[in-house]
């Protein structure tokens, strides 16, 4: 507690203030959180990392605990109340710490909601979760398994670094890094994981610049693992967006073959870029598509050994890190998903050789972005069959009791929300009708 006080000795009211703002246009849930505070820290350069921190995590407390702090600030609260909710109860700040802060009618209120008790609420209520979220969730999961996953979604997430076996060894990278001082480990799971304490400054780190390592979930490295792919392979990234996961990919091909990257938007690819240059992968070729039926795409047909559809989801998996994705998706929006997610799969499958595998991955929560978009597929198209992910990890040194299909979620493995099922196109089924 001595470490919140004196962290809060040192917040203005001017701090107090643009953490308000910030947190205002958020809750306008117009944009994402996390492109509301970029353009905010873009504009507000002489803000320093400390006063960042404040605002980020701030904002980012109040919008994974929306639903408690409405219910003890009221329903109508502005978002300077929710601010000083959140910084009384959340954050427990005694109220000496609010002098100067804030004024004598807003002590009072503040002390008022400091010792207000609430009912138990609803499971929604209990999970911070909109009703809709929670009532799909509950299609899948008992209550308890519902409020154990919305508890660890609530919580801000480890930060994890894959290791570029291009161009480093894990174990030397893990030693670089606790010589200078960061508390590093070996990710348990993923053989080319490390993960962080804390939330270092990485950007200017010279073993980053020189494409040691990237960011990237433990998880999310899992996925790129069910892919397996070899050297001079021909590989299709169908939804790379900033190429988390092709990066990952190009750096097992050792640099060798050929990686096509496809996204229908530009912005992303664009900042696949300087990634790509600090890697040193030279197999990797970045294509603009229009729509997962474009002429680029059809060029490739039947020609790939290996096909990643990291299809555009729900995102509802990654709320550690995206707590307002859960305010702005809606039951419309995640049906929309659905239908996109099936045209991708089937365009993308029909990329794959005989005997080459694709892999279908999400990183939604929800049983229909995932295994029903699978299950529709298969029933769709016999000459696919499903191949046991659980396997495909073994072979490659991890350990994971995952079954056929793969599932992790926060509270169970440390890492954000994921689903994938890897899938291979039958070499004994010639001119299966699946296409
Ligand atoms: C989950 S994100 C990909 C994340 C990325 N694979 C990574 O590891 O960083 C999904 C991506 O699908 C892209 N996308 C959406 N519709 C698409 C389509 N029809 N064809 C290909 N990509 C599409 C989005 O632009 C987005 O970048």
């Amino acid at each position: 507690m001595q470490k919140t006080v004196k962290a809060a000795e040192a917040i203005s009211r001017g701090l107090i203030i643009q953490t308000t703002q910030v947190l205002g246009t958020v809750l306008s849930f117009e944009h994402p959180a996390d492109a509301v505070l970029s353009r905010h820290f873009r504009e507000n350069r002489d803000l320093g990392h400390r006063d960042r921190g404040f605002i980020a995590e701030t904002v980012y407390g109040i919008v994974r605990r929306l639903r408690w702090l409405r219910r003890i600030a009221g329903a109508t609260a502005t978002p300077r109340q929710l601010l000083l909710a959140w910084l009384a109860r959340g954050e427990g700040w005694p109220m000496r710490q609010f002098e100067g802060l804030a004024s004598a009618t807003e002590r009072d209120w503040i002390e008022s909601i400091k010792s207000a008790t609430l009912d138990e609420g609803t499971v929604a209520e209990r999970a911070d979760l909109p009703d809709w979220l929670t009532e799909r969730l509950l299609a899948s999961h008992d209550e308890a398994a519902v409020l154990q996953l919305a508890y660890s979604l609530n919580r801000p997430a480890p930060l994890d670094l894959r290791v570029n076996v291009l161009k480093a060894d894990r174990d030397a990278v893990l030693a670089k890094l606790n010589e200078d001082g960061f508390a590093a480990e070996a990710c348990t799971m993923s053989p080319q994981g490390i993960r962080l304490a804390g939330k270092p400054a990485l950007q200017k780190y010279p073993l980053f610049l020189e494409g040691g390592f990237e960011v990237q979930d433990e998880g999310s490295q899992l996925l790129g693992l069910l892919v397996q792919p070899k050297r001079s392979e021909l590989v299709v990234d169908f939804c790379a967006g900033a190429g988390g996961k092709t990066l990952q990919l190009g750096a097992m091909m050792r640099s060798t073959g050929r990686l096509y990257a496809f996204d229908v938007s530009e912005k992303r690819l664009a900042k696949l870029k300087p990634r790509m240059a600090r890697s040193g992968l030279s197999n990797v070729h970045p294509v603009l598509i229009a729509h997962e039926n474009d002429a680029k795409v059809k060029r490739l047909a039947g020609k790939a050994d290996r096909v990643l559809v990291d299809a555009p989801c729900s995102g509802l998996g990654t709320l550690r890190r995206n707590p307002d994705l859960k305010w702005r998706q809606t039951p419309e929006s995640v049906d929309e998903m659905v239908v996109k997610q099936g045209s991708i799969l089937a365009a993308a499958a029909r990329l794959v050789r005989p005997g080459g595998r694709l892999v279908y991955a999400t990183c939604s929560l929800l049983a229909e972005e995932n295994d029903a978009v699978v299950d529709a597929f298969l029933a769709a198209n016999p000459a696919f069959k499903a191949v046991s992910a659980q396997e495909v990890l073994e072979r490659q040194g991890v350990t994971l009791a995952t079954g056929e299909r793969l599932r992790l979620s926060p509270h169970e493995h440390n890492t954000d929300g994921f689903f994938a099922a890897v899938l291979e196109r039958q070499s004994s089924v010639p001119g299966a009708a699946d296409d």
